[in-house]
């Protein structure tokens, strides 16, 4: 459909979509809308989601496993067991369901909190002119009348009907990082328009959805919206997978050493079990039962309860997550790319200077740059709100009437630049060619300089020349614009960035812009945070290094956005991890730094800016990119989380995953925090639930090799693990160790094994103190009777111990600053161990093979109980003390205790 638009004049169009240049009517937008919103329920979105979410929890691997054990256990003839394992499976796939469900409609709330809108034209009525309004994307329906401006998402397919310099950057659909050109139609072009075959992305009247305003401006007709748009078939044909982020690798590593010592537990389970002594059925279900204990099944549940509440949480802090586990990114960010202005400075930028090409006061040279920033936003008025113009117009007349504008080459930040093209009354077939922009970037297109004596060509002197007076300005602070002018016969078609030379340059403007007051104390906090600043600034280089002195940083070494281009990836990351690089300073790049220098790449275009971003991931480094420019949206997306404000263009705020209310730091900072504590109470859960099942899994095989019998029925085990399980789920809401906050958070499976190596033998040792007083003490020999003892006795001390293990390495101790156990987990324990006790007198003892405990089994608990729970304290302690005496550069330690 949207080919055979491709070709058509606007006009054609126009009548195919029963609309007009001037918009729809708002009741025909109404009735279009509703049809629109019909076909999309017919489409089944709502069942699309759920299929989705069904395949995810189906696909889980832990719940594979449990239907696989599940199956196993049925072979073995054991309905029991299957149904209870296959309970085990569909209780956690539930409650996995239950909160995804939650988890996407909390993140899609959040997301309205950044609503992206389009500009439309509607008429009241069909006499009516047409009258911009803004609504929200899903609002735009075909034969609405768009207005593009920088910095839009493009809200649907479009046909343009007019533009000025539109520049649209297509990479989501082609992967080509250059912006492409747009236009209405191809007339007065040196390059014949493109066939008819040509992909629909290369025609230039098409703006497709999904794809972004770089420059310029346009209106355009919709001419295909939502599922029928080239994108979302796109989707469909190639679904991407979102890019796996440091938290998604962190879980997928842990899971599958699990699902390996899970798929071990089986055989080695068999083996300890000596099939002569029990009946194999007996033996295969025994080691599945293991199996399923070590299983921690409820760990996605778990991950996806705290990253829900860890987004709530950063809501009320005024960050806006996008995708939870953005929320684990946050916290697991050790580094962090932002630019100047905004985050140093507080992007108010006030004219200061006006000099001619010898650096001397000139008033000349700032009318020519006021001429070219009121017709540049004339134009291209939806560009309105460039710092730079807005400083220059500030107390501007406006130009006479004898000068009008004909055409633009708007600014972007690839060229760094913006031209106007002019007419003068009484200089017919002349244009007038304004250009200001980076002197880097402006001197090179100028053949000729002004001066006193007139216009005089462009000495290899008088450029080293120039370039001295912007490095010495720039050393102050002072952000300079070099003007230049160009006189040339009239051109009879659309103007373009290759028109850019010839000049003459006049001489500069400059500007100042303030450091932000509050910048100095939120770099500290971040610094206190582990969290290492790397300046990418579109800027001048000494322009950043006096900005960085000013807001207290130490700049190290300054990188060029050309000298990045010169350097292949390997070259890259080898100058951002080597420590005597070209650096003038000799520091790495990659915030491994110990002077406290923050590095700076400047003058860098998007690209360059995603480059960094890039090479600071390959090299190991989790990586936060804040911006809010259109410039900025490449490096947003290559960044493990990519951070906007409210503020921001449309394009920024939707390539980012977290959006703050306000462009502070110390938002940010909050946000990390509370990443960290979402992060740590996911570790506790994974910690002590693989610990303590490892526990029981050893003492279990080691009683199976002991025992005359085995020392739970399978049904008894999975009941037990149940419980523990669902008791664990407390955790999601437990405060946070000051240490878990301490640094960058993430997964390290090593971590894990040493923490599990210590304390699950420990559990197993006091299960076997249990079993031997349980021998010596009960009558547990005499019979069959005496089995169901042992059982019984073995369960409650099991459940008991678990409830301590949970209080107990929550923490690293109130010693260690360790806040209070929150009231759910307090709770949690306390249930967990009423339920021990109150299990084999209540009417399930039965069906699980539980008796009532005789009265000597209580000191015999009591004892065990006390035991565990000193040496437990007295190893944690131990364990954790490194931890402590470690130095605490964020002193978290004292502001939480
Ligand atoms: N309206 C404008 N007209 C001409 N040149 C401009 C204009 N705005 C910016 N420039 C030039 O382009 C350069 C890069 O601007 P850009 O906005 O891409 O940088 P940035 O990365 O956002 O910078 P920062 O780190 O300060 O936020 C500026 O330093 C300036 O020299």
């Amino acid at each position: 459909m949207l080919a055979g638009f491709a070709g058509r004049p606007p006009l054609s169009v126009l009548r195919g979509l029963e609309t007009s240049a001037r918009g729809l009517t708002e009741a025909d937008a109404e009735e279009r809308l509703l049809r629109q919103e019909a076909d999309a329920a017919a489409g089944g979105t709502g069942r699309a989601v759920l299929l989705r979410h069904l395949a995810l929890v189906a696909t889980d691997p832990f719940v594979l496993v449990l239907v696989l054990l599940s199956a196993v256990t049925a072979v073995t003839r054991d309905p029991g067991g299957a149904v209870l394992i296959g309970s085990l499976a569909v209780l956690s796939s539930l409650l996995r369901l239950r909160q995804e469900r939650r988890g996407d409609r909390a993140a899609a709330e959040l997301r309205a909190l950044t609503t992206t809108t389009a500009t439309v034209l509607r008429r009241a009525d069909a006499g009516s002119p047409g009258v911009e309004r803004e609504v929200p994307v899903e609002q735009v329906v075909p034969g609405d009348v768009v207005r593009l401006a920088p910095g839009d998402m493009v809200p649907a397919d479009l046909r343009l009907l007019s533009s000025t310099g539109l520049r649209v950057d297509q990479a989501v659909l082609t992967g080509e990082s250059l912006p492409a050109a747009k236009r209405a139609a191809w007339t007065g072009q040196a390059a014949p328009p493109p066939g008819p075959d040509a992909p629909l992305f290369d025609r230039p009247e098409l703006c497709l959805m999904g794809t972004s305003v770089v420059s310029g401006t346009g209106t355009a007709v919709t001419v295909a919206t939502g599922a029928r748009t080239h994108f979302a078939a796109l989707q469909r044909d190639v679904p991407r997978a979102a890019p796996e982020t440091a938290f998604d690798r962190g879980v997928r590593t842990v899971s599958w050493a699990l699902i390996a010592m899970v798929a071990a537990a089986v055989p080695v389970a068999l083996l300890f079990t000596e099939p002569g002594r029990t009946p194999w059925s007996h033996a295969l279900l025994f080691s599945v039962s293991i199996a399923v204990a070590l299983t921690p099944e409820m760990l996605p549940l778990v991950v996806t309860t705290t990253l829900a509440r860890g987004a709530k949480a950063l809501t009320r802090d005024g960050v806006i997550v996008k995708r939870l586990p953005a929320v684990h990114d946050l916290g697991a960010m050790d580094t962090l790319c932002a630019d100047k202005t905004g985050t140093l400075t507080l992007d108010r930028l006030a004219l200061t200077s006006s000099l001619d090409a010898a650096g001397a006061p000139d008033e000349e040279v700032l009318r020519w740059a006021r001429l070219n920033a009121w017709f540049a936003t004339e134009l291209v008025p939806e560009a309105a709100g460039d710092t730079m113009d807005d400083a220059l117009l500030a107390d501007a007349e406006p130009p006479e009437d004898d000068v009008h504008a004909v055409d633009a080459v708007p600014f972007d930040s690839d060229r760094r630049r913006a031209t106007v093209v002019l007419r003068r009354d009484g200089h017919l077939g002349r244009d007038l060619l304004v250009t200001k922009g980076a002197v880097e970037d402006v001197l090179p297109l100028c053949a000729r300089v002004r001066t006193a004596d007139g216009d005089v060509p462009l000495t290899e002197e008088e450029r080293d020349r120039l370039a001295a007076i912007t490095d010495e300005r720039s050393a102050t602070g002072e952000r300079l614009l070099a003007v230049g002018l160009a006189d040339r016969p009239a051109a009879r078609r659309d103007y373009a960035p290759g028109d850019e030379r010839g000049l003459t340059l006049l001489g500069f403007v400059g500007f100042q812009d303030e450091p932000d007051p509050s910048a100095p104390a939120a770099l500290e906090r971040l610094a206190r945070l582990g969290v290492a600043l790397v300046l990418v600034t579109g800027d001048h280089p000494l322009v950043a290094v006096r900005t960085c002195r000013d807001t207290g940083l130490t700049p190290g070494r300054v990188v060029l956005g050309a000298e990045l281009d010169g350097l292949s990836d390997a070259e890259l990351d080898a100058l951002i991890t080597s420590p005597d690089g070209i650096a003038p300073n000799s520091t790495p790049l990659d915030g491994t730094r110990t002077d406290g220098a923050t590095p700076v790449f400047a003058r860098v275009d998007p690209r360059q800016k995603a480059r960094v971003v890039g090479a600071l991931r390959r090299v190991g480094r989790t990586v936060g990119f804040l911006g809010d420019g259109i410039n900025d949206a490449p490096a947003l997306r290559a960044a493990d989380v990519g951070i906007s404000v409210t503020g921001a263009v449309d394009l920024a705020r939707e390539s980012a995953d977290v959006v703050l209310a306000g462009r502070d730091l110390s938002v940010l900072a909050d946000g990390i925090t509370e990443g960290r504590r979402t992060f740590g109470n996911g570790v506790k859960y994974i910690r002590i639930a693989v610990t303590s099942n490892l526990g029981n899994v050893v003492s279990m095989l080691a009683a199976s090799v002991l025992l005359p019998f085995m020392p739970l029925l399978p049904l008894q085990v999975l009941a037990q693990n149940l419980l523990f399980d669902v008791s664990q789920l407390c955790l999601a809401r437990d405060r946070v160790d000051p240490a878990d906050l301490r640094g960058p958070r993430t997964f390290d499976p090593r971590d894990l094994a040493r923490f599990v190596a210590v304390f699950g033998p420990l559990g197993a040792l006091f299960d076997l103190v249990a079993f031997g007083l349980f021998w010596w003490l009960l009558p547990v020999r005499a019979g069959m009777g005496g089995e169901a003892l042992f059982h019984t006795g073995f369960l409650v001390e099991n459940l008991l111990a678990q409830a301590l293990t949970l209080l107990v390495l929550r923490g690293r101790g109130r010693g260690r600053g360790s806040p209070r156990a929150s009231r759910t987990v307090v709770a949690a324990a306390w249930l967990l161990s009423l339920t021990a006790l109150l299990l084999p007198l209540s009417p399930l003892a039965g069906p699980l093979g539980l008796v009532p405990l005789p009265p000597a089994a209580i000191p015999v608990l009591a004892v065990v109980l006390a035991g565990y729970g000193a040496s437990l304290m007295i190893v944690r302690n131990r364990y954790f003390r490194a931890d402590a005496e470690a130095p605490d550069p964020s002193g978290l330690a004292e502001s939480v205790a």
